[in-house]
């Protein structure tokens, strides 16, 4: 019988992490990394650049293979039954992945058709994603024409196209100004209150944080602290996220960055 862990509330995890290692050649990346997600939460996955968030999202979307550990979706484990897995998923990498040359619509019209998504369906589903991101009327334009917060938006919708439960973002506000930053998450908290999705979002600026959300913090390929903020904050000692996090990753409060100029 196939193991699955729930949100403790009875329900199956989104996403369950369960003691995986990963090393490049002898360099360890990850070291017996374990978490869960609810389902229709926000999980904010907290770490310095080297913390291994990539790495991680790395082996949940299967670009990479568990070698050590599991990782299950919904119950799905990503090896073993990866299509239920990653028919569930959906996921913006950090570095820009649209086609510059081709417009808005085909950017996403392209990844409909590798989902399998009829071409009257897609079009529904592309206008409906552009409204919610805000974007319907770049419709016909180049993605070369967009500024980076809006190439985001696009490739937020992307990843929506095939309606996933779970949504993972690599460090989705890298690079953009203040107002898009907060706009974007914005649209992406709005996604899990509404629709009931599932985020995990990876970061290093703290303050993305919002006291309802889940955090995982990771130092170093190791979680060092994993729950909801005022847990993580109590078990610190500390008296506020910020000052926890600057404790759990070793380094001083002044050297993060701020939402604020
Ligand atoms: N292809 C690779 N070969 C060797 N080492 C790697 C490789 N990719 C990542 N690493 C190392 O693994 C560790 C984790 O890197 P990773 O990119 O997962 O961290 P990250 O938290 O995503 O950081 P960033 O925010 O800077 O992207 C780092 O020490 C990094 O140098």
């Amino acid at each position: 019988m196939q193991h699955v862990k729930t949100d403790g509330n009875g329900g199956v995890a989104a996403l369950e992490v369960a003691a995986v290692s990963h090393f490049y050649g002898s360099k360890c990346a990850l070291s017996d990394v374990s978490f869960t997600i609810p389902p229709a939460s926000f999980t904010v996955l907290l770490g310095l650049n080297g913390a291994g968030k990539t790495t991680l999202f790395s082996l949940i979307s299967r670009l990479y293979n568990t070698r050590q550990g599991t990782i299950r979706i919904f119950g799905h484990d990503v090896t073993r039954a990866a299509g239920q897995a990653l028919r569930r998923l959906g996921i913006v990498f950090q570095a820009r992945t649209l086609d510059l040359d081709l417009s808005v619509y085909q950017n996403l019209a392209y990844h409909a058709s590798l989902h399998g998504i009829g071409a009257r369906q897609a079009r529904q589903r592309i206008d409906a994603l552009l409204q919610q991101v805000d974007m319907s009327d770049r419709l016909r334009d180049k993605a070369r024409s967009l500024s980076g917060g809006q190439m985001r938006r696009i490739e937020i919708a992307r990843a929506l196209l095939h309606q996933p439960s779970l949504l993972l973002l690599d460090e989705a506000t890298v690079g953009l100004d203040i107002q898009s930053r907060a706009g974007i998450l914005a649209t992406i908290r709005d996604l899990v209150a509404t629709e009931g999705i599932s985020v995990l979002w990876a970061t290093h600026l703290i303050d993305e944080v919002e006291d309802s959300d889940h955090v995982v913090v990771l130092r170093e390929g190791r979680v060092v602290a994993a729950g909801n903020v005022a847990d993580v904050v109590r078990s610190t000692g500390r008296k506020s996220i910020r000052d926890a996090f600057s404790h759990l990753s070793g380094i001083d409060t002044r050297q993060m960055t701020d939402l604020q100029p």
